[in-house]
């Protein structure tokens, strides 16, 4: 990366463990994952399918309980807060795209985008600007008032990394955002989401099988046997 990395990190896990209760007894899946994740920085995460990059992602968004181990996000260590407490800190700090888009159909692309912020008190007129200004800046100008099924598989993955940053979160974390796209369109989609996540100054943490797209992150760290290991490209 050009930029120094600032010392206090956006996201901190601190042997994070997940284990599932499966009919066939407890499933480990995170032994430990120790994680910083800094403002701004683009971070990938690999692993094989089942390594537990969904379940990172899911632990770190505080949208499920680890087994043990500490969450820290924005310096504040989330573990042992109520329900009612990490729903805020999660709406207010972190944003998800996942590989399907899942935008509300009857909606328009500005309207998908802005519905966030109204929820969270904006008004319609701050709501739109702002919609407007994320759908610009992912080259979709020209398809404000278009509906999901009047856009392409890129032009609707695009509108969901809109939404997911309108509320301006410190992070995002996607899942395979672009694990239903063509190569080229997945190329493509993921070069937006980097400039803009840069633009936002907001930190990224992408779970992703497609190792090329590995490549351009500012750095990689892989899940394997329930830890994670820094991953450097020759
Ligand atoms: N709620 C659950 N109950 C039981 N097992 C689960 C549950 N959620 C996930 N698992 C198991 O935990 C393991 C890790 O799943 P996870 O979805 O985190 O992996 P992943 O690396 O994201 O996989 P993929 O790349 O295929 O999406 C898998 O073996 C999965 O079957």
């Amino acid at each position: 990366m050009s930029n120094p990395i600032p010392s206090s990190p956006i996201l901190a896990l601190r042997g994070v463990e997940r284990v599932y209760k499966t009919e066939a007894g407890a499933l480990p899946v995170l032994r430990g994952v120790d994680l910083d994740v800094y403002p701004g920085e683009v971070v990938g995460l690999i692993g094989p399918s089942g390594s537990g990059k969904s379940s990172l992602l899911h632990s770190a968004g505080l949208l499920e309980h680890p087994d043990a181990g500490a969450v820290t996000l924005e310096g504040r260590e989330c573990s042992k807060l109520s329900e009612r407490v990490r729903t805020r800190i999660r709406l207010g700090t972190v944003g998800f795209v996942y590989q399907f888009h899942h935008l509300l159909p009857e909606f328009t692309a500005l309207e998908n985008v802005a519905l966030p912020l109204s929820i969270a008190g904006k008004s319609q007129r701050e709501a739109d600007a702002r919609a407007k200004e994320l759908l610009e800046g992912l080259g979709l100008g020209h398809r404000l008032n278009h509906q999901p099924a009047q856009m392409s598989g890129g032009e609707q993955q695009r509108v969901a990394i809109a939404r997911a940053l309108a509320n301006r979160p410190k992070l995002l974390l996607a899942d395979e955002p672009t694990g239903n796209l063509d190569p080229a369109t997945s190329a493509a989609v993921f070069q937006s989401l980097y400039e803009i996540a840069r633009q936002e100054g907001v930190a990224a943490l992408i779970a992703t099988h497609n190792m090329e797209l590995a490549r351009y992150m500012d750095r990689v760290l892989a899940l394997k046997d329930g830890h994670l290991e820094a991953r450097t490209f020759s």
